[in-house]
């Protein structure tokens, strides 16, 4: 992640100690990895025992947006889907504000990513998913992806002075295919519900379960869910299958990934007939979805340190991929 706002212990080590029930803070590190947010390990000790958190302050959420994604975490928590559950203050306050922003404490999942899956991993991932997506049909909040149709919209006419001729019909092109997808009889159709809609592979850990190897894992559990909204379920599945199940030359897919990935989730939850004629369009549009917000942070970057920029030629060739299928 990177670090745009910066916190020592002393910045919240009154206020833990004062507001939670979680001990004495012992240590605040800054998190690489991710591109969003200020992540950190928060450290405590109560008792006598080490406790783990993760404290997250928000950059681009508002304090109005982001109950939806927190209750969503206790909502899933709550139901056995292994994410990482908000800390509640003695308030029964579950955000928090930190340097004038939005923040939360979270529970720290254990584990690793896996950024080379193998065929279990991608059917662990694929199982839960579908999992998470049943355990939200009774989460009684809605919130649109913030990152759908509308901000693609928005956004598109500010990068274009970037791009090259071919890049912005590219683009300009696949945005009226997906305009045409969204509107159509069997886009309604399509089932919807709570969804993370950014389960890349750094998103997913794996327990190891103190194996050197990935022989014994299990899964440790999604987190990051600040992109999550009520959207089709098939636009989670095909975020997740552009990332997990990629070939060689990190375009098209790897067959045997794929498979393993879509009979694990649809072991637990088939698709239905709209379903299955929507996912080519479904996967362009996960692909248009990263190569835009790609594009956007590419040319319209904001300055944090720790920052890893992503790139935005891996969506753009994705896109080209997945036009062929
Ligand atoms: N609940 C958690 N448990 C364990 N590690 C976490 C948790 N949340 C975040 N992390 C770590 O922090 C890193 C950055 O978090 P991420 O949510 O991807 O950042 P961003 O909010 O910028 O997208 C992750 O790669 C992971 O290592
Ligand atoms: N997963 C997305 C956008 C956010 O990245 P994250 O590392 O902060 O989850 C991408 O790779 O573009």
């Amino acid at each position: 992640m990177a670090v745009f706002t910066p916190i020592e212990p002393s910045d919240i080590s009154d206020w833990i100690a004062t507001d939670f029930e979680i001990g004495q803070v012992t240590d605040v590190r800054g998190i690489q990895g991710g591109i969003e947010n200020s992540n950190f390990f928060l450290d405590t000790e109560l008792d006598g025992k080490a406790q783990q958190f993760v404290l997250t302050i928000f950059e681009r959420l508002s304090a109005a947006q982001l109950p939806y994604y927190l209750e969503l975490m206790c909502h899933l928590a709550d139901k056995g889907i292994p994410v990482p559950k908000p800390l509640v203050d003695k308030h029964g306050q579950i955000l928090f504000s930190l340097k004038g922003k939005p923040a939360a404490i979270v529970s720290k999942l254990p584990g690793l990513s896996r950024l080379e899956p193998q065929l279990k991993h991608c059917a662990m991932v694929g199982e839960m998913l579908a999992k998470m997506h049943l355990a939200g049909t009774d989460f009684i909040h809605t919130q649109e992806n913030l990152r759908s149709l509308s901000w693609w919209q928005h956004t598109i006419p500010q990068i274009l002075p970037h791009l090259s001729d071919t890049q912005k019909t590219l683009l300009t092109k696949e945005l009226a295919a997906q305009e045409h997808f969204f509107s159509s009889a069997n886009y309604a159709q399509l089932p919807q519900g709570a969804s993370h809609c950014d389960l890349f592979r750094d998103n997913v850990l794996f327990d190891s379960k103190g194996a050197s190897d990935t022989s014994q894992d299990v899964l440790g559990g999604f987190f990051d869910f600040y992109f999550a909204g009520t959207d089709k379920w098939l636009f989670d599945l095909a975020v997740t299958a552009n990332d997990w199940c990629l070939a060689d030359n990190k375009q098209d897919f790897n067959p045997t990934h794929l498979n393993a990935l879509m009979e694990a989730y649809q072991s637990v939850r088939p698709l239905t007939k709209q379903e299955q004629q929507s996912w080519p369009l479904m996967l362009r549009a996960a692909a248009l979805r990263f190569w835009i917000s790609r594009l956007w942070d590419f040319y319209l970057p904001r300055d944090a340190q720790m920052l890893t920029p992503h790139d935005p030629r891996h969506f753009e060739n994705m896109l080209i991929s997945r036009k062929t299928l």
